[in-house]
C-alpha cells in the first residue's frame, strides 16, 4: 500500500461497502483497495460475509466482525484454556475453549514451547505462534510505521524474555502485554491470514492446458473496451493470464498505440535493450532469428536475464503475404508431461543449471552486449513447490558447461525429451494473428513460436515485468 495515502478504517469502510455490492461498478482505487485488503487484512470477514449472504447461516466465530446476530450468546466455557493469563477475568470471553454451538477464540498458552495455540478460524485447527514471531510482529507504532506500511526494525528482539506477562483476547483481537510493558493487539483477521498451518499450501488458479483443451473452450480473450474502462474486465483479463499463462484483448485500435493501451492497462512497459514498445519486421537489421522470414519454434524470451520479463506482448500490425501464423504452448505442462512420463527427467531438468546467452555487437547507439544466465529449465516454488519458472530457447541456449562427462548424457536425454513434448502436435495451440487481437503471453511459462512467411510483416510488442503484473494480479484478487 506504499503511496496510498488513506487509513486502514477507510478502507475497511469501502470493502464492506463493495462486499455488500460485489457487483456494483466503484471507483479503481476502491476496488483495489478492496481486494488488497480482502488479500491482507480480512479475507476471512470476505469469505464470511459471502457466506452470510448466500445462506445467513448462523456464524458462531470470533471473525464474524460484529455481524453475527448470535453474538451475544456466547457462553462461558472451559476455563482451562489458559494458564497464566487473564482470560477468566475477560469480560468478552470468559475463557475461550470451544463448544459444539457457539465457539469463541480459543488461545492455549505453552510457555514451555514459548507458544501461543490460537484457534484463528472456528473450524480451523489450532494454529501455533512463537512468542518471538508475535514480537517480532507486533503492529503497533512502535514497531510498525502505518504511514509507510514497513516494519521499524527492533534490534533487541532476541534480547528480551518474550514469555508474555498477560494474554487476554475479545471478540476481534488478542491481546498480549509483555515483560517489558509494551502491549500488542493482533485482530483475529490477521492472524488467521498470516497463520502457519497452509500457509504455502495454496494454490495458484493455474488450468494446465494442451491443444485440446484450448479448442474445446472460448478462447481466453476480453474486448478492449471491457479490458480498459471496466474493473471486471481488467480482472478477466489477469485471471486469463493467472489460469492460462495467456489472454488475448480483441477490437483493439490496429496501432501500436493500441499495444501500449492494452498493455499499459496491466503493468508499465519494460525497457530492454530492445527499447520499451518495439517493432518487428524482417530484415531489421537486428541479430536475431526473430527479424528474419524464419520459423521460429516455440520458445520463451529473456533466458540470458536474471529475470526474464514477465509477460510479453504481441499485436500483428501489418502482413502482406502469407504464413506467419502463431504457436503457443504450455510449458508447464510440458514440464508435467514429461514428470508423469519419466520422473527422472523431471528430476535432471529441475537440477541441471543451463547456460543461455545474447550476444549483439555496437548498433544503433546501443552498446554492444554479452548477457549471461544460468538457470534450470524449471524452477519450483520453495514453499509449494508448485512450478515457478520455465525457461525453454533452443537459439539462445550457450556452451553447456556447468555437467560433467558422466552426468551429460543424461541431461541430452532429459532436454530432448522435453523438447519433443513441445513439438507434439498435441501440445500446439495455433492461431493467426489479427491487428486489433493483442495477444499477452506469461514468459515464466507459456511458450511462442510462429511458422515461417513470405511478404512484409510487422509486429509491434513490448515486455512487461513479472513483478509489476503478479502484483496487479494480487490487487485485483486474480491470483
Ligand atoms: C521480442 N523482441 C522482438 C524484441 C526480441 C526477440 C528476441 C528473441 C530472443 N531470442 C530473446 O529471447 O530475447
Ligand atoms: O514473429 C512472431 O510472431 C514472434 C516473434 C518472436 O518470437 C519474438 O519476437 O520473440
Amino acid at each position: 500500500m506504499k503511496g496510498v495515502n488513506v487509513s486502514l478504517s477507510t478502507i475497511r469502510r469501502s470493502a464492506q461497502i463493495l462486499l455488500a455490492q460485489p457487483n456494483s461498478k466503484v471507483v479503481p482505487q476502491a476496488v483495489r483497495l478492496t481486494h488488497h485488503l480482502v488479500k491482507q487484512q480480512s479475507p476471512i470477514l470476505y469469505q464470511q460475509q459471502q457466506q452470510q449472504q448466500q445462506t445467513r447461516a448462523a456464524c458462531n466465530s470470533a471473525l464474524c466482525n460484529g455481524k453475527c446476530k448470535k453474538k451475544n450468546a456466547r457462553r462461558p466455557l472451559k476455563a482451562a484454556a489458559v494458564s497464566g493469563g487473564n482470560f477468566a477475568n475477560h469480560k468478552h470471553t470468559g475463557s475461550l475453549a470451544l463448544t459444539d454451538d457457539d465457539a469463541g477464540p480459543e488461545v492455549n498458552r505453552r510457555d514451555e514451547d514459548q507458544v501461543l495455540e490460537v484457534r484463528v478460524t472456528p473450524d480451523g485447527q489450532l494454529a501455533r505462534f512463537p512468542y518471538m514471531w508475535l514480537r517480532d510482529h507486533c503492529h503497533s507504532d512502535r514497531y510498525f510505521n502505518h504511514s509507510t506500511q514497513q516494519k521499524i526494525p527492533d534490534l533487541e528482539l532476541l534480547q528480551r524474555d518474550l514469555t508474555p506477562e498477560d494474554v487476554h483476547a475479545d471478540d476481534k483481537s488478542l491481546f498480549i502485554k509483555w515483560r517489558d510493558g509494551h502491549e500488542t493487539e493482533y485482530s483475529f483477521e490477521w492472524l488467521a491470514e498470516h497463520s502457519y498451518p497452509g500457509k504455502f499450501c495454496r494454490r495458484t488458479k493455474r488450468v494446465m492446458w494442451d491443444k485440446k483443451k484450448i479448442h474445446a473452450g472460448p478462447l481466453p480473450a476480453v474486448p478492449f473496451e471491457y479490458h480498459m474502462n471496466s474493473e471486471e474486465g481488467l480482472r478477466e483479463s489477469l485471471q486469463n493470464l493467472v489460469k492460462y499463462g495467456f489472454t488475448m484483448v480483441t477490437e483493439t485500435p490496429p496501432t501500436a498505440e493500441g499495444t501500449k493501451q492494452a498493455s499499459e492497462r496491466v503493468s508499465p512497459i519494460q525497457e530492454s535493450m530492445y527499447g520499451g514498445l518495439w517493432t518487428v519486421s524482417p530484415s531489421m537489421g537486428n541479430n536475431d532469428t526473430a527479424y528474419t522470414h524464419a520459423s521460429l519454434g516455440a520458445h520463451t524470451d529473456n533466458t540470458y536475464l536474471t529475470s526474464p520479463a514477465g509477460i510479453e506482448v504481441f499485436h500483428l500490425l501489418e502482413h502482406d503475404g502469407t504464413g506467419g501464423e502463431s504457436l503457443l504452448v504450455d510449458g508447464f505442462n510440458a514440464v508435467d508431461t514429461v514428470r508423469r512420463e519419466d520422473p527422472k527427467a523431471y528430476q535432471t531438468l529441475r537440477d541441471t543449471l543451463v547456460p543461455f546467452e545474447y550476444m549483439a555487437t555496437a548498433a544503433d547507439g546501443k552498446p554492444p552486449y554479452l548477457m549471461k544466465a544460468y538457470s534450470p529449465i524449471f524452477t519450483e516454488h520453495p514453499g509449494t513447490g508448485e512450478l515457478l519458472t520455465f525457461r525453454f530457447n533452443a537459439y539462445d541456449r550457450g556452451v553447456m558447461d556447468t555437467v560433467g562427462p558422466s552426468e551429460l548424457a543424461q541431461f541430452y536425454k532429459a532436454y530432448q525429451h522435453l523438447s519433443e513434448v513441445i513439438s507434439r502436435p498435441e501440445s500446439e495451440f495455433w492461431h493467426q494473428m489479427r491487428p486489433g487481437t493483442v495477444v499477452l503471453v506469461d514468459n515464466w511459462r507459456v511458450m511462442h513460436g510462429r511458422g515461417a512467411f513470405t511478404g512484409f510483416r510487422l509486429l509491434s510488442g513490448c515486455y512487461l515485468s513479472r513483478d509489476e503484473w503478479i502484483s496487479q494480479a494480487r490487487m485485483y484478487d486474480a491470483l
